[in-house]
């Protein structure tokens, strides 16, 4: 007897099947309260989804498959502090980061509250001396540039925040990311800052991460080289980090480093200490704002039915496309220039959470699972690559994001964007006929030869699925709970798939043969066992580096 889960699953092949043959052509034509009925609004973001293939018998077999899941009790446990990171054996409360100060939230039996209290308060503290000038370089200049030197987790929310809140960022302060080890970013950068009035803020989680230890050392030694002390370092070098001794060992004065916890997932960090550089950047009352936005979509989550729950519909269309039908990637397109770092941060939190085949018991998942998550600016894209959404093979499901109201947008730049976004979502779903197609050459005047040899080209098939989501406008507020709702989208999809969505085992394997292949570039012997083409890369490589060497000693 199939388990109640298993059933589910199969009833939903069954309805996407059935789906497959029809057309939303045909039914919005059938059903004008289409769009009114599939809508949901909260926390000043209105999704349209009536733009997806499904019909609310379909929607019920989802919600039916949710609860076969139990996704009722996975909410409960994460935010009850359960160990359910269930390969590292951690609980899992990025959503601690934004209760209320009154909240009593405890990880083995301790209310971590108070912690996340105090260490927001540190940030903000320091957050203000050198929002105020306060804060003074080594040689008494306030600060004017914050480089943050981080990478993942450390590195994509903070960016995503500080490029998305730029225009409520503090006059003086400009902030910069460093990710990339490739020192061209580094170097790059460097060249126009000023060590004087430049504060670096090293964030790891792990603080063992060779790309950020590797630029924070450089930084450090550029630093130097400009004739500031060891002791001068303290006023130009602060880092975040979970592993004090770690920050400690690398010269960072413990006094100097933000902290935070085990039970925080590099990806869903930005809450915590990680979004340090956004607190510089448009202070603690906007950081608290942020935190307000994401909380109040924690509770909508946590409480609304699952027809009305934003991050439960999104997470079962992207499961009805993967698994209903298929579809191996996801887009997603902001419309406002402000979150065209989106994508790159919904990369690594989607893919680096549910890029998983193994369920949380160990066995195979024995279903598709995550999907590829790409994008850029939507009104760029559509001079690029959406010539592939509207005729090609794939059936790429996509999320297009944009702003109502947003003042440095102006007439016309503003009309043309939100005129764009929604034409492309009508284009995917309407497409165009051949008899529309020949209408419209007709109209151009072309010849019926010329008609007949460019009708199969100018059809549309139409019937593609988008998701229009809406912000009332980009405040810190709406903006938490923009990115607490596709993070609670993929809780429930890891959910669905039942893969822990809080690990990462799959990043170590590169790290550990990139740490050999470095060895083998010095020793000059290949590692044991390398294959004859990584052996040929490594030959070439060494030799490229020897090459570098040679002419710098010569130099
Ligand atoms: O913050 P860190 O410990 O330096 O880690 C930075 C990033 O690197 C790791 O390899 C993981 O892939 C990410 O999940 C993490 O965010």
């Amino acid at each position: 007897m199939p388990d109640a889960r298993a059933e589910r699953w199969s009833r939903l092949q069954q309805a996407a099947h059935q789906q497959a043959g029809r057309h939303l052509r045909e039914q919005f034509a059938t059903d004008p309260a289409r769009a009114e009925r599939m809508c949901v609004r909260s926390n000043g973001i209105f999704i349209d989804y009536s733009k997806n293939r499904l019909d609310d018998a379909d929607l019920q077999q989802l919600f039916a498959l949710a609860d076969a899941c139990d996704l009722r009790g996975a909410i409960h446990a994460m935010f009850a502090g359960e160990r359910i990171n269930s390969t590292e054996h951690r609980a899992v409360l990025h959503t601690a980061l934004r209760a209320p100060a009154t909240a009593d939230i405890r990880v083995d039996g301790h209310n971590v509250v108070p912690d996340i209290q105090a260490e927001l308060a540190h940030m903000a503290g320091f957050a203000e001396q050198v929002r105020s000038g306060q804060w003074l370089g080594h040689t008494g200049e306030p600060i004017t540039n914050i480089v943050n030197i981080g990478i993942g987790g450390s590195d994509l929310g903070p960016r995503l925040v500080c490029d998305a809140l730029r225009p409520i960022g503090h006059p003086r302060l400009r902030t910069h990311f460093v990710a990339n080890v490739d020192a061209g970013r580094l170097n790059g950068l460097l060249r126009q800052l000023d060590r004087r009035t430049t504060l670096f803020v090293i964030c790891s989680k792990s603080f063992t991460t060779q790309e950020t230890l590797t630029n924070a050392s450089s930084a450090r030694a550029w630093f130097l080289a400009g004739g500031a002390t060891e002791a001068d370092i303290r006023r130009h070098f602060v880092a975040v980090s979970t592993h004090t001794e770690a920050v400690r060992a690398f010269g960072v004065d413990p006094a100097n480093m933000f902290g935070f916890w085990d039970w925080v997932g590099g990806r869903y960090s930005l809450w915590s200490a990680v979004g340090l550089s956004i607190m510089l950047q448009v202070g603690p009352e906007a950081f608290g704002e942020l935190l307000a936005g994401a909380h109040a979509m924690d509770e909508h989550f946590r409480t609304a039915p699952w027809s009305q729950n934003l991050p439960v519909l999104l997470a079962l269309l992207g499961v009805w496309y993967v698994n209903g039908f298929g579809a191996a990637t996801h887009m997603v397109a902001p419309y406002d220039h402000g979150l065209r770092q989106l994508p790159g941060f919904l990369q690594q939190l989607d893919m680096e959470s549910n890029g998983k085949q193994t369920t949380r018991d160990g066995q195979p998942v024995g279903r598709a699972t995550g999907p590829v998550v790409w994008g850029n600016s939507g009104i760029n894209g559509q001079h690029a690559f959406y010539q592939l959404l509207h005729q090609g093979s794939q059936l790429v499901p996509a999320d297009f994001v944009a702003t109502l109201h947003s003042p440095d947008n102006t007439r016309p730049h503003h009309d043309i964007v939100l005129a764009n976004c929604i034409a492309q979502a009508q284009a995917l779903m309407m497409g165009r006929t051949p008899d529309e197609a020949r209408a419209e050459m007709e109209a151009e005047g072309l010849s019926a030869e010329r008609i007949a040899e460019l009708l199969p080209h100018r059809c549309f098939d139409g019937n593609r699925p988008t998701n229009v989501i809406l912000l009332d406008a980009l405040t810190p507020r709406t903006l938490g709970a923009l990115l607490a709702m596709y993070e609670h989208k993929v809780f429930t999809q890891g959910v669905l798939w039942n893969v822990n969505s809080f690990d990462q085992w799959g990043v170590e394997l590169g790290k550990q043969l990139a740490r050999r292949i470095e060895s083998a570039f010095a020793s000059g012997q290949s590692p044991a066992g390398a294959d004859s083409s990584t052996c040929q890369l490594i030959d070439l490589a060494r030799a490229a580096l020897a090459a570098r060497d040679d002419d710098s000693a010569t130099r």
